[in-house]
């Protein structure tokens, strides 16, 4: 069997599992491979590397099984971003293509190796023909649409944490505007919010070049919002936020309180959905759970899906670790991994954090990354963690955080202005000490440890419904921990 034929049994194989919409977009534009020399290998060639990301981590295993299954041995599929111009005139002989040159009629017989369309993508021009080239086109996009294409589901690690909402995105990158939309994700900072959402822009750009897509953060659409009020240019503002195909804006709870930026994004949102675009917001906590914010634009936020992403669990964090060390092209050994994995287990911005400190590190001493090398580099780190943090710290902090003497902690002053902020560092003292209810109250000028109890449960027990209490509490451990 020649390698031509083998791929058109591979492709033929592929099309009885792989839906067929899915089929016509991504397998059967691909050319047969190339081979190396000794066989092992199956080179494919993509025209970009958004198709190179999305190939690999969607369809790389299955058409690695096919192809080996078809061979009758095990081989390796590698995808490679062709080199201009996109479609090489070689692939009708030599290397097999299963396609003619563009504007040749199909010639194959088989069905699978039918010519497909030179693109199914709008805005697309085949290369070497006098409009601008696909890269061109690719590039102004990605760059209109603020998108980064670092941030794919190719350099996403998947674990318990993420997987339904990275199910979800999939589902919206191969089903824009039909399946879930508005899709909603919301979770702590640093979890990947961001990263899925450019995910799903980088692959449908990289199936629709020609696609409007707008990445923004919700601040920025506030902006905007601003700028338009000023200008009085709200017409243009709603010619170009409801002609888009996509619109990605993150952090949507910045959207509080701000009645008329609710206002055009509500219509922005209706006009997108009406029109079947595609529409994925994050943010910090679930729609309900959203402050000051207009109750139109809540349901309508709840109306598609929404999935949270949780905080990684160890073996993701280990995962994340070796996936980014290889992406920096060092190995990080593996202890080494679960080291880091352990003891930083925050987000994964931090776990990148720590990551980029110990290589630099290996870097700048020329040795061999270990785990004595990881506990030097992360030594602050690991010893702010490691420290204990003491009540005096948390009434100093807490003081200085809402405007008040330190000396209000201990005295015996009601005020709620002050009553409050005491109650606020009597719950972090039990939360991140490890001190008892009679030794906090003792550190607090003597109170009872009923007070201390009272303060403890009343404070857990708002954070949980008032938003505001919430972040300033974040603020307030972040700054204790760090
Ligand atoms: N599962 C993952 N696999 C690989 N990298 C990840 C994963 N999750 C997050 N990251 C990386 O961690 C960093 C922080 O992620 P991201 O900015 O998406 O977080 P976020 O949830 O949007 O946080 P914030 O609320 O602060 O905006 C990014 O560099 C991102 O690429």
């Amino acid at each position: 069997m020649t390698h031509e034929q083998s791929w058109q049994q591979c492709c033929a194989q592929l099309a009885t599992v792989i839906p067929d919409q899915q089929f016509a977009a991504w397998i059967k534009p691909l050319s047969a491979p190339s081979w190396s020399e000794d066989g092992s290998t199956a080179v494919l060639n993509v025209p970009n590397r958004f198709k190179l990301d999305w190939l690999r981590s969607q369809y790389g295993a299955r058409i690695t099984e096919s192809l080996s299954a078809v061979v009758g041995r095990p081989v390796q599929v590698d995808f490679m971003v062709q080199k201009t111009p996109a479609r090489p005139a070689q692939h009708h002989s030599g290397t097999h293509g299963l396609r003619p040159p563009v504007g040749t009629p199909s010639s194959q017989p088989n069905t699978e190796a039918s010519a497909p369309e030179p693109d199914d993508a709008p805005g697309a021009q085949p290369a070497g023909g006098n409009g601008l080239s696909r890269d061109t086109v690719e590039a102004d996009a990605l760059e209109r649409s603020r998108l980064n294409p670092m941030l794919s589901f190719e350099t996403l690690v998947t674990g318990k944490a993420n997987q339904l909402a990275r199910a979800a995105a999939i589902q919206v990158a191969e089903n824009p505007g039909r399946s879930y939309n508005p899709l909603f994700i919301y979770g702590g900072v640093g979890l990947g919010k961001t990263h899925l959402m450019h995910a799903v822009g980088n692959a449908l750009l990289a199936q629709q070049p020609g696609a409007r897509i707008r990445y923004l953060q919700a601040e920025q659409f506030v902006s905007e919002v601003v700028r338009a009020y000023q200008r009085k240019a709200f017409e243009e503002f709603k010619r170009y936020y409801h002609s888009l195909d996509l619109l990605l804006i993150d952090d949507v709870q910045f959207f509080a309180g701000k009645d008329k930026t609710q206002e055009e994004f509500f219509y922005a949102f209706e006009a997108l959905i009406t029109k079947r675009s595609q529409i994925i917001l994050t943010s910090d906590t679930y729609p309900k759970e959203l402050r000051e914010m207009d109750q139109r634009l809540v349901s309508r936020f709840d109306s598609g899906l929404t999935v949270a992403i949780e905080p990684p669990e160890l073996e993701m964090r280990v995962a994340i670790l070796l996936r980014k060390a290889d992406a920096e092209l060092t190995t990080l050994p593996e202890e080494v991994a679960f080291f880091v994995a352990k003891n930083v287990r925050s987000n994964v911005r931090e776990l990148e954090g720590a990551l980029r400190k110990i290589l630099a590190y290996a870097r700048f001493s020329g040795q061999d990354v270990s785990i004595s090398l990881a506990k030097e580099a992360l030594k602050d780190l690991l010893s702010l963690q490691n420290r204990q943090v003491s009540v005096e710290n948390i009434q100093k902090t807490v003081a200085d955080f809402y405007k008040i003497k330190v000396a209000d902690m201990y005295s015996k002053k009601r005020p709620a202005s002050i009553a409050r902020p005491r109650q606020i560092a009597m719950y972090l003292a039990k939360e991140l000490t490890h001190k008892s209810l009679p030794e906090i109250g003792e550190l607090f000028g003597g109170r009872d440890h009923t007070t201390v109890l009272h303060a403890v449960r009343k404070i857990g027990q708002e954070r949980t419904k008032l938003q505001e209490l919430n972040q300033q509490l974040h603020v307030l451990e972040q700054t204790l921990k760090a």
